[in-house]
């Protein structure tokens, strides 16, 4: 095992050829990618799930779709728990499909991308596999004490939010992970925001950069997934009675449909889907009305 780039090891990598990891993703589909970077336990999370509620986008953390990929038993999974406790930097290959995977089933077209890339290797890959240039990065400045006591006091249960393995992430970020930052400054394309301050005053630089997206968050409502999501919203209000006062029992089925439609299936299938139960609910849909 050679060491590559900055924090990169060269390890074996399982490529299944015979599963879709959607690397054809994005296709000519018009995505708009933020990266969200910042040193470990800067609050890339935090102000992701905030940008998330405001503003429309899907947010992928790639520390997170590793973690899930260690719990779901795949041929990696050892390889790259192995490089997480050791605060190295997973193979871009591995990365990259996981990402495209996420980013193709969430049907959405505009994603925030938390912790990549986190070298010059992941951009380098990035760009190349995907076509995608972001927008802009978002860069959380945080001093390694204030990040230090954070991730001491984020109780995960993480394996690397130890003082040891903090200490080597540390080191990762400044060797690897701040060229990528210097690269994307020089390219003009980095927002920086002090993130040593409270959690709502970051939010408020951050919902600053954001506010030219602000138009665009019901505009999710663009998306098709959107669209099939604003219908069941609105539709079965208007079949029951046609004064918008729905019955309990449809509303959380209609919750529950949403949710399972709009993060399982493909947009098409979605669609497809949809028609059916119209249709079907507009045949019926006077007989459940007798039992309610
Ligand atoms: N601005 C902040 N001030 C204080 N604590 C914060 C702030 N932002 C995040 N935290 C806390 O610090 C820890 C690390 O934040 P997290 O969002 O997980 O960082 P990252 O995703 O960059 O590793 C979490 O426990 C979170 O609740
Ligand atoms: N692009 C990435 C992102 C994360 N990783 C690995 C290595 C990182 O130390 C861990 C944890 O990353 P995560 O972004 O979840 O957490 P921190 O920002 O370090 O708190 O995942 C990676 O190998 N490549």
């Amino acid at each position: 095992m050679g060491t590559t780039l900055n924090g990169t090891v060269d390890v074996p990598v399982v490529v299944d050829e015979s599963k879709d990891a959607g690397e054809n993703f994005p296709g000519d589909k018009k995505i708009t990618v933020v990266f969200v970077l910042g040193g470990p336990g800067s609050g890339k999370g935090t102000q992701c799930a905030n940008i998330v509620k405001h503003f429309g986008f899907t947010h992928l953390s790639a520390g997170d779709l590793l973690r899930a990929e260690i719990k779901s038993g795949s041929e990696n999974g050892t390889m790259i728990q192995n490089m997480i406790k050791e605060g190295k930097i997973v193979p871009s290959e591995v990365t990259i499909k996981l990402l495209q995977r996420a980013m193709r089933e969430s049907g959405n077209d505009k994603f925030l991308i938390d912790g990549f890339p986190r070298n010059e290797e992941n951009r380098a890959a990035f760009e190349n596999v995907t076509k995608i240039e972001p927008e802009f990065v978002l860069f959380l400045d945080c001093s390694e004490e204030e990040m230090e006591q954070r991730i001491l006091g984020r109780n995960q249960g993480r394996d690397d939010d130890n003082i040891e393995t903090i200490r080597k992430r540390f080191k990762v970020f400044m060797e690897s992970s701040l060229p990528v930052v210097e690269y994307y400054n020089s390219k003009g394309k980095l927002r920086k925001v002090d993130g040593g301050k409270s959690v709502e005053e970051v939010f408020e630089a951050v919902k600053e950069i954001f506010s030219p997206y602000s138009a665009q968050a019901n505009t999710v409502g663009n998306s098709k997934v959107s669209t099939v999501k604003g219908f069941l919203r609105w539709w079965p209000d208007f079949r029951i009675d046609g004064s918008h006062v729905a019955c309990r029992w449809f509303r959380t089925a209609r919750r529950i449909l949403s949710r399972i439609l709009t993060k399982a299936m493909s947009p098409k299938a979605t669609y497809i889907f949809v028609v059916c139960i119209a249709v079907f609910a507009y045949v019926y849909m006077p007989t459940i009305e007798g039992y309610m």
